[in-house]
């Protein structure tokens, strides 16, 4: 197992933009310009990996799939792909981009036979993503909710559920700092690897959630931080190496 925690730095899409929003609240975007040329330079900054969302998609406005499946298809590195992952067919779309693995929200919420069948197909190339709110998970961009986060962690487990994307609606996208706490208490009660979002905001945040590493914290997405150049990439990764 690595000891060192894996960066992913983020690309949200929306409208065919770059954007970063705040507690993930539709109307809040700030805008970073082009999509690809932001993959593009976490790539060349030295990422080993890129978390792509399909932000229209996640709240029900459209798509970006075209664009998407340009960016992912345009990258050497690992891509986790999300955002509107919810049946077989927009399945198949996301994984025939050749990313490495989806995170899925909604689903897991709404149509938990279909993740436990697709978690039997395809093992480590899914995710789910765990978004809450206190310990309420939230849906459909967010704006629903989805049920208790530890009785759904629990279920999904016993599934074989391979891996979490654990997001703090609360810090997401404020530069507040990780919930290290929340981090703890998913540890806690899953061997399964967590990967932590929302809330980085410096290299120290970073440093923090790495001493999380052996309890089961794998890796952390950066997003805003990375946008507002409170650091570079490469300063996040020397930060974080072992
Ligand atoms: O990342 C965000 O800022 C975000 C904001 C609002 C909704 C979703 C967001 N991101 C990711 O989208 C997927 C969930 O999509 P779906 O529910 O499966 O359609 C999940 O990875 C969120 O973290």
């Amino acid at each position: 197992m690595s000891r060192t925690l894996e960066l992913l730095p983020a690309v949200d899409v929306r409208d065919g933009q770059a954007v970063r929003l705040v507690h993930g609240e539709s109307g809040t975007e700030t805008s970073y310009g082009s999509p690809l040329e932001a993959a593009l330079a976490w790539q060349r900054s030295g990422a080993e990996w890129l978390h792509l969302v399909d932000l229209d998609a996640a709240f029900g406005t459209g798509d970006n799939r075209a664009l998407i499946a340009e960016v992912a298809r345009a990258m050497d590195i690992k891509v986790e792909l999300s955002g509107g992952i919810r049946d077989d067919e927009t399945l198949a779309a996301a994984l025939a981009t050749g990313c490495t693995r989806v995170n899925l929200g909604t689903a897991a919420l709404e149509t938990p036979e279909w993740v436990a069948k697709v978690i039997a197909e395809h093992g480590d190339q899914i995710a789910v993503g765990l978004d809450v709110r206190g310990t309420t998970l939230r849906g459909r961009g967010w704006t629903r909710d989805g049920g208790d986060l530890y009785e759904t962690l629990a279920r999904l487990d016993s599934e074989g559920c391979a891996r979490y994307v654990v997001t703090d609606i609360a810090k997401d996208g404020t530069l507040q700092g990780p919930n290290l706490e929340l981090l703890r208490n998913v540890c806690a009660v899953t061997d399964r690897p967590v990967v932590a979002s929302g809330g980085v905001s410096s290299l120290d945040d970073l440093r923090a959630i790495s001493e999380l590493v052996p309890l089961g914290v794998e890796g952390s997405i950066v997003g805003k931080a990375l946008y507002a150049k409170a650091f570079t990439l490469e300063e996040a990764l020397a930060a974080v190496a072992s």
